[in-house]
């Protein structure tokens, strides 16, 4: 890693450690919850195709999620990591199509669709490890969805951003640099959280 991130870092490190303590009923008990509530979400409810992700570890679970959106036969696209952290997609297909990858990550066996499949999405689920007032994501560091956020604006569309987190996840400000984008909706065990998409400058009235 180079340069100077703010302060990203560590607070990495401290999130982690904050993952690893807790408790496994918490952990076992958050998928579930994050489920319902995800699938609640209008966002959600109205999509066509949802690019979402494989949890691994202490991460929020994504399972019974993606289970219940490929029951419902919305088209879901699955992260597979390239050799340069970034991010080709391929579709769910049950969870007995995800093969091991490399970091401890699951993957889609299918055929990939390319870099830029993911601006079919209409809603998107991000991982993340903390997000802020404003929306702002701190991610693990790969800039793996930074770049897939900057594909989607050079597309120009604006599909729904939902990040998964844990409560004590949602914090007052994370460290953000001129490369950041923010996330529409955090959803966290305890609650909804939505964040004001700025708005372009007014236009004089008439
Ligand atoms: N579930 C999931 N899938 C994802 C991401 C993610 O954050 N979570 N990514 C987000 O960009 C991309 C992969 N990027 C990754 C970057 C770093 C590590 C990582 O640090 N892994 C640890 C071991 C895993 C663990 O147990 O925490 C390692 O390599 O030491 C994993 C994935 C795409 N798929
Ligand atoms: N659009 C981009 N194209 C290429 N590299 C980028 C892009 N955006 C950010 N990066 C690089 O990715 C690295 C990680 O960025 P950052 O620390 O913001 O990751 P993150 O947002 O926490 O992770 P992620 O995006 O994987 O969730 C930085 O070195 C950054 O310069």
């Amino acid at each position: 890693m180079s340069g100077y991130d703010g302060g990203k870092r560590g607070l990495r490190r401290d999130l982690l450690d904050m993952r690893a303590q807790l408790p496994a009923g918490e952990i076992r008990a958050a998928g579930a919850v994050l489920a319902r509530r995800a699938l609640a979400l209008p966002e959600l409810a109205g999509a066509g195709t949802v690019a979402a992700y494989v949890s691994v570890g202490r991460e929020p679970s994504t399972h019974a999620l993606l289970d219940q959106l490929h029951a419902a036969g919305v088209r879901v696209l699955l992260p597979v990591l390239l050799p340069d952290n970034d991010l080709d997609w391929a579709p769910y297909d049950g969870a007995e199509s995800l093969v091991r990858a490399a970091r401890g990550l699951r993957e889609p066996a299918g055929p990939r669709l390319g870099p830029r499949s993911v601006t079919e999405a209409d809603a998107m689920l991000l991982p993340g490890l903390a997000v802020d007032r404003r929306g702002m994501r701190l991610g693990r560091g790969g800039g793996s969805y930074d770049r897939v956020l900057e594909r989607l604006e050079q597309a120009g569309v604006r599909p729904a951003k939902v990040v998964l987190l844990y409560d004590a996840e949602v914090l007052a400000e994370v460290p953000a640099e001129e490369h950041d984008r923010p996330v529409d909706v955090a959803v966290t065990p305890g609650g909804v959280h939505r964040f004001a998409v700025p708005s372009p400058p007014s236009s004089p009235a008439v």
